[in-house]
């Protein structure tokens, strides 16, 4: 699958970095006091190439779509006809998404990759094929619709950043996706299914054992293709995760950063950063989900979250969550007073060194 492949991913920039760092240790608070927002200040100012940093102008939620033929197993609690009712509800604002994007200030859109149903036309403008393959016995996708679904994320990448994005945030909607995706982070990180086995969006134990069952099934097709990220996107994926997969690394190419939500998103990026090295330096975890495999995704990435409230919606609901950190830390950054404006005397003992940048 050679049609696939990214330009080198830049770096995000050294200069303003430095800037940043020296910044906050210019503007009015103990040096290192406000913590993490310090880190996170300093890696916005160096994805924007700036310092001071600017507001985000148009952040961007987009909630990649998909059924997945798994669900046939009975793994999840409830019945692969509500992925379709959610896309319709996410289009009419009453989904937990909606809200919270709201709050943070961030437009949404919704990418039908893989919908079992008709979605109306400007959602379905990328969809690839309807559903995925029963992933324990057949692959989840052909070559040439991994292909095709990469391509489709990339192309909603490049539309979104042209579009004017100057922050993505990536949020996902399938019913029965958190077996693909403890399939999928198993294959990545080498843990057991009975590790990465969670409830998902609320199964019951006669569920939780078919599911458990279903990712060993698929794992066994999995494991042999698992240093090969386009083939176990075939074998073990589906269309929404090769989808996002694609959009993280192209997000990367156009020097946009991205909030990362929770599971399906993280095994994504996992993906991305084998397929386009160096993209992870422009994605920020928002949240750690209470899916059990979220949490060696997360070590594998190298990626502490900014925020874990025991979410586990998905719809890019745990990256919203966090936004107002990362802006916050950006506006302290820009908007605090530096101790010679405010004329507040600065530290009388060296202070100790101020951390990196958020880890790149
Ligand atoms: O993002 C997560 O980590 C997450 C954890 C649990 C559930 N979800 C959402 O719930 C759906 C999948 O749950 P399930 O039980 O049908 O596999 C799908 O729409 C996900 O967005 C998402
Ligand atoms: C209602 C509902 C909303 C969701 N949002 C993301 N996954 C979901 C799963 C269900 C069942």
């Amino acid at each position: 699958m050679r049609d696939v492949e990214f330009p080198e991913v830049p770096r995000p920039d050294e200069q303003a970095r430095r800037q940043a760092v020296a910044r906050q240790e210019s503007l009015t608070k103990p040096v290192g006091s406000l913590g993490r927002l310090e880190e996170l200040g300093v890696w916005i100012a160096a994805c924007q190439g700036t310092c001071p940093t600017r507001p985000f102008a148009r952040p961007r939620l987009v909630v990649f779509a998909a059924d997945h033929g798994v669900a046939a197993n009975g793994v999840s609690a409830y019945p692969p006809e509500v992925t379709a009712q959610m896309v319709t509800n996410l289009l009419t604002g009453g989904a937990a998404a909606n809200v919270a994007a709201a709050n943070a200030g961030v437009g949404v859109r919704v990418a039908d990759i893989a919908v079992d149903a008709d979605t109306p036309g400007p959602i379905a403008g990328h969809k690839v094929r309807r559903g995925s393959g029963v992933i324990g016995r057949e692959d989840a996708l052909t070559e040439a619709e991994v292909v095709a679904a990469v391509q489709a994320g990339r192309t909603i990448a490049d539309e979104e950043v042209d579009g004017g994005a100057d922050l993505l945030v990536v949020g996902d909607m399938g019913i029965a996706n958190t077996t693909v995706a403890a399939t999928l982070a198993a294959a990545l990180t080498g843990i057991e299914p009975v590790a990465a086995v969670g409830r998902g969006s609320g199964v019951d134990d006669r569920g939780w054992m078919r599911k458990t069952t279903s990712i060993r099934d698929a794992l066994r097709r999995g494991r042999p293709v698992a240093h090969d990220p386009l083939n176990l996107l075939r074998v073990s994926g589906g269309a929404d995760v090769a989808a996002l997969t694609g959009f993280l690394a192209q997000a990367a190419v156009r020097r946009t950063p991205v909030v990362l939500d929770g599971l399906l998103t993280g095994v994504a990026a996992l993906l991305a950063e084998d397929l386009a090295p160096g993209a992870a330096r422009w994605w920020v975890a928002g949240h750690r989900s209470a899916e059990p495999a979220h949490d060696a995704v997360l070590r594998q990435l190298g990626k502490e979250p900014l925020v874990d409230l025991g979410l586990r919606l998905g719809e890019g609901t745990g990256a919203l969550a966090a936004l107002p950190l990362l802006t916050l830390a950006g506006r302290a950054l820009g908007e605090m007073a530096t101790y010679e404006e405010a004329g507040v005397s600065g530290p009388v003992i060296a202070p100790p060194p101020l951390p990196g940048a958020v880890r790149d």
